[in-house]
This record gives structure tokens, sequence and C-alpha cells, in this order.
């Protein structure tokens, strides 16, 4: 079964008189444990999809699954408590706590939705920054590390909750080339290791072709899908 199932999806803004139809009728289907990307030029829609997607926005009509929920219905209350057990974020500026340690801000979501023992929760955030190759970085504040080794702590977060799907919105934006790719070949290897899906938008085509499955918006329409398990 798909994990995220996609059809006939449309979200419009009113912007004063006109109205926007930021995605505009799009259907896809993606399986569980892909690394996808979203790729098209600014305005095309991209992280309108990936918001419906993370249940941060609602469709104006069509149909989403993501985990075998339907949540183009949900309530807030009831997005917020499925984003909690399903979906990790990333972000292109990190949002990382600056008053937390790298190790505390893996811990926060933890700390927030679950209700995990303090032993439970030490070993997993010791897990997950071993494998983004943070495990001695963690008494640092986000301000002593580098950008790439920010997204690395944001990767983790991510992971702790053992999320299934992860939704990074232009995650190597503020990145150098190759610390982009570095952060691209670490999602990969994440969804080897945990077997998570990862969907992220990108302009860069640089980075575009290290994805399995791409994804190609054009004025909120999807225009094309290259790669295995993404069916237009
Ligand atoms: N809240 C909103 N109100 C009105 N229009 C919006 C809103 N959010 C997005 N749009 C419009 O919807 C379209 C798609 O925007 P979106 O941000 O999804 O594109 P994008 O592909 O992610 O762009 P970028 O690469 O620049 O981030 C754009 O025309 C944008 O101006």
């Amino acid at each position: 079964m798909a994990l995220v199932e996609a059809r006939d999806l449309h979200k419009s803004y009113q912007d004063g008189t006109t109205v926007v139809h930021a995605v505009d009728g799009v259907s896809f289907a993606i399986e569980p444990g892909s690394l996808v990307s979203f790729v098209g030029p600014s305005g095309s829609g991209k992280s309108t999809l990936l918001n419906m997607i993370g249940c941060l926005d609602r469709p104006s009509s069509g149909s989403l699954t993501v985990a075998g929920q339907d949540v183009s219905r949900l309530t807030p209350r009831e997005s917020a408590r499925f984003r909690g057990q399903h979906i990790g974020f990333i972000f292109q500026d990190f949002n990382l706590i600056p008053i937390l340690t790298v190790y505390e801000n893996i811990e926060y979501p933890l700390l927030m939705v679950q209700n995990w023992a303090p032993e439970r929760r030490r070993r997993q955030v010791e897990t997950v920054l071993a494998a983004v190759g943070m495990a001695d970085q963690g008494h640092k504040y986000p301000q002593q590390i580098s950008g790439g080794q920010k997204q690395r702590v944001a990767v983790a977060r991510a992971l702790v909750s053992q999320a299934q799907l992860v939704l990074a919105d232009e995650p190597t934006a503020n990145l150098d080339k190759a610390t982009a790719l570095q952060i691209i070949a670490l999602m990969k290897r994440m969804r080897d290791d945990f077997g998570t899906t990862f969907i992220f938008s990108t302009h860069d085509p640089k980075i575009v072709g290290t994805a399995e499955i791409i994804l190609t918006l054009e004025d909120g329409r999807l225009v094309s899908a290259e790669g295995h398990g993404g069916t237009p």
C-alpha cells in the first residue's frame, strides 16, 4: 500500500480578487521507503504540497491519504496528533532551538509527544546522534556547529520519534553544494537503515539527481514523474 496517495488534489488561495491555484489537480502515489523529490521553479506549488502532506494545510478538494489515514478532513487537533505520531520535519533554516544543546534539541520531540521512560529516551537519542555522525557533539549548542552539522541534527530530530515519513522543504538551500550532497546522502542512508520515507523539495538541479523518484511541478501541475514508485 502506498504511504502517500494523492488523487486530483487541489489547493487554491484567494489573493485579493484573484484565485491562485497553487496545486491544481495533482495525483501521485509514494511507496514506503522511497526517497522522493518534488522539483520545479519558484511558485510551482512544492511547499503547498509538502504542507498538505504534512497536515499543516488542508486541500481545497481531492483526496490525500498518508499512512492509511485520509488527512484531508482532519481537525487541527487531529492533525497535530497525526503529525506527532507519523511525520518528521526538516527545514531549510534548520529550526534548532538555540538555548538547547544538540542532545536536548533531538530529545525535544520525545518530551513533547512521546511518553517514553528516561532510559529509553536516552538510548534513542544516542542512537540517532550516532546515526547522523554527531555522537561526540551532543553537548554543543547550535551556534557552535556548522550549517551542515545543524542539518544533521535536524535529520536526527526528525527521526527520533521513529516517524515513517520525513518531509524536508528545501533542506539544502542554506548549504554549499558539497554539504548539500552529504545531507542528501545522509537521508538516503537513514532510509536504508531505518526504512524511513523521505520527501523533499528543491529547485537545485545539482541536488535533484540524487533522489530516486523525481516529481516535477509546473504551475501547480505534475508534469513528470521519473524513477520507480512515483505514478502520475
Ligand atoms: N498562503 C498563501 N496565500 C496566497 N497565495 C499563496 C499562499 N501560499 C502559496 N501561495 C501561492 O501559491 C503558489 C505556489 O506557492 P508555493 O510556495 O507552494 O511554491 P514553491 O514551489 O514552494 O515555491 P518556492 O520554491 O519559491 O518555495 C505561488 O503562486 C504562491 O504565491
